[in-house]
């Protein structure tokens, strides 16, 4: 099997991801990461660009034994040098020098005619060549060049000694067919070839990164350039993670491999995610928080039964523990009773398909439901009174300018409709007078807490009441992703728990008597 090599260049063109900065310290803990993932070679930052960079690539040219350690330059000596000097005390150094050979390129930016850009470019290989054995030389923005000029100074670029030939897509504007046949062309059409290794450098702007490298390797490419996570200037670069498992996943298709410890890849990109402070989407292939997610019920039934209908890969695999099965609205039976045993419960059919009842009702109002969210349902469950009262609807009136009111409609066990409005001093307490009403009852509230349960905006709030009538004194608690609905669910509960309790205590009495 084809062995690619893993150009990493998250320490420079991942650093050029706008807003993204990495000071010393951090590069050198992110290039012992990618050493320790197995990348062959990483581009360690842009010397001539700044001392602090200089720095940054010498720190992280001393630390690394395990690859090699690249600066970039432009074709000019001063860059050159500032290379030289960054990559003192390297174990295996590189240069990696470019100069742009597109007609946009060379019209607008450099204001060089193509005589003028080849003698640059060769000029510059020949300097490099002095100071390094390695030197890789790039024809920026070569997806947009004429195929002819491209072999040209790809010919020109062999035979001065670069030892790596890059063919970046600079501005992401190429389709994987056409990526690919430059590479077949070139190998087909540029004397001494075989002596180089030709590299593939593709951006995102099109979404194609990913596929044009995957392209490029089909059709003899030796080398991929690509970043932790797809970071990198604009859409970014190719993401390293997705080369590496689409190569492992599809074997049997690409024939080539990588030498990355791919169970080094989550690590890899969680570490990359903090320190250059750039959030990896929760879709995100490979690395995202939802890519070993399962929500819907027919997947995670699928799941349940044998891993493979739903996933292609395995967590494991990149160094993740295990897949999750999320529940929300689109998940069913199968996933919430496994669940329910998770969490400790076994629970008869018919308490599950209740318990799943509630589930459903509060996954229609919250994304995602956690395990705190069920366990806090099943403990209302659980501890269910026979209900004489049931809240049916609630309606709150409350500006900070009016007298705030509120509607309940309540339900009787004897199928009595009782609705009553009342004011009160706040929101709260307008309920709390409206059910008083329906229900009757002369209860005093002795205490009143409020807590949230899960965590979120959306997170579920648990309302604990204490009544007290008489010598009684009842608990009550509500649950709901609204505090005031949960404030009336608990004063409804704790009016039912007096009831009970009442009669309890009504028994006791007539027995002393
Ligand atoms: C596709 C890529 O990712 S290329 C790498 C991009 N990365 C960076 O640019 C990050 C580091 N860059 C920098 O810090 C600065 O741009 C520096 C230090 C390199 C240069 O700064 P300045 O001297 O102020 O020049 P500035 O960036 O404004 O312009 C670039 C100059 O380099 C020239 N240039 C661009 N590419 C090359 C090249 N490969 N070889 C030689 N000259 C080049 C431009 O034509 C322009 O020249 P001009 O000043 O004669 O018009
Ligand atoms: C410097 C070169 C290789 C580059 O990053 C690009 O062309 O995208
Ligand atoms: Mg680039």
């Amino acid at each position: 099997m084809r062995k690619i090599y893993i150009f990493d260049t998250t320490l420079r063109d991942g650093e050029q991801s706008p807003g993204v900065n990495l000071n010393t310290r951090e590069k050198v803990e992110i290039a012992h990461q990618l050493e320790k993932l197995g990348v062959d070679r990483m581009e360690a930052g842009f010397p001539a660009a700044s001392p602090g960079d200089l720095a940054a690539v010498n720190a992280v040219a001393k630390a690394i034994k395990n690859a090699t350690v690249i600066g970039l330059s432009r074709s000019r000596e001063q860059d050159i040098d500032a290379v030289r000097e960054a990559l003192i005390g390297a174990q295996d150094p590189c240069i990696h020098v470019f100069l742009a050979t597109s007609p946009i390129h060379r019209k607008y930016k450099l204001k060089m005619e193509k005589s003028q850009v080849m003698d640059t470019a060769r000029a510059a290989i020949q300097y490099s060549r002095k100071y390094f054995s390695k030197v890789e030389f790039s024809l920026e923005d070569a997806g947009r060049t004429e195929l002819d000029f491209m072999v040209e100074v790809t010919a020109m670029a062999v035979k001065e000694g670069a030892t790596v030939i890059n063919i970046p897509d600079t501005v992401g504007y190429l389709t994987p067919y056409e990526y690919g046949n430059i590479f077949k062309h070139l190998k087909e059409n540029v004397p001494g070839i075989e002596k180089v290794q030709l590299s593939a450098h593709c951006h995102n702007d099109l979404g194609m990164a990913t596929a044009n490298t995957l392209a490029a390797i089909l059709n003899g490419a030796d080398q991929i350039e690509g970043t932790i996570n797809g970071i990198g200037e604009r859409a970014g670069n190719t993401a390293i993670e997705e080369i590496a498992m689409a190569l492992e996943t599809r074997q049997e298709f690409f024939n080539a491999k990588t030498s990355l410890q791919l169970s080094e890849i989550a690590r890899t990109s969680r570490l990359v995610s903090r320190l250059t402070g750039m959030v990896v989407p929760g879709n995100k292939a490979i690395v995202g928080a939802n890519a070993f997610a399962h929500e819907s019920g027919i997947h995670q039934d699928g799941m349940l039964k044998e891993k493979t209908t739903y996933e292609i890969m395995t967590p494991e695999t990149i160094g993740l523990k295990e897949s999750k099965l999320v529940l929300g609205k689109h998940s069913g039976r199968h996933a919430f009773r496994e669940k329910l045993v998770d969490l400790g419960y076994e629970l008869s059919e018919e308490e599950v398909n209740k318990a799943f009842a509630q589930f459903k009702d509060l996954a229609d109002k919250k994304k995602e439901v956690s395990d705190n969210d069920i366990l806090a349902l099943l403990e209302e469950k659980l501890t269910d009174t026979p209900e004489m009262f049931k809240l049916d609807t609630l309606y709150v009136a409350y500006g900070n300018q009016l007298v705030p009111s509120a509607k309940v409609r309540i339900l009787t066990l004897d199928d009595r409709v009782l609705e009553t409005e009342a004011a009160g001093n706040g929101s709260v307490d307008a309920i709390y007078n409206a059910i008083d009403l329906a229900s009757g009852e002369q209860v005093t509230l002795s205490d009143y807490l409020i807590k949230s349960v899960t965590q979120g905006k959306d997170a579920l709030g648990e309302v604990h009441v204490v009544l007290t009538q008489g010598e009684l004194s009842v608990q009550g608690h509500g649950l709901s992703t609204d505090i005031l609905e949960a404030s009336a669910r608990a004063y409804v509960d704790a009016l039912n728990g007096l009831i009970e309790k009442r009669k309890t205590f009504t028994k006791r009495v007539d027995y002393k008597e």
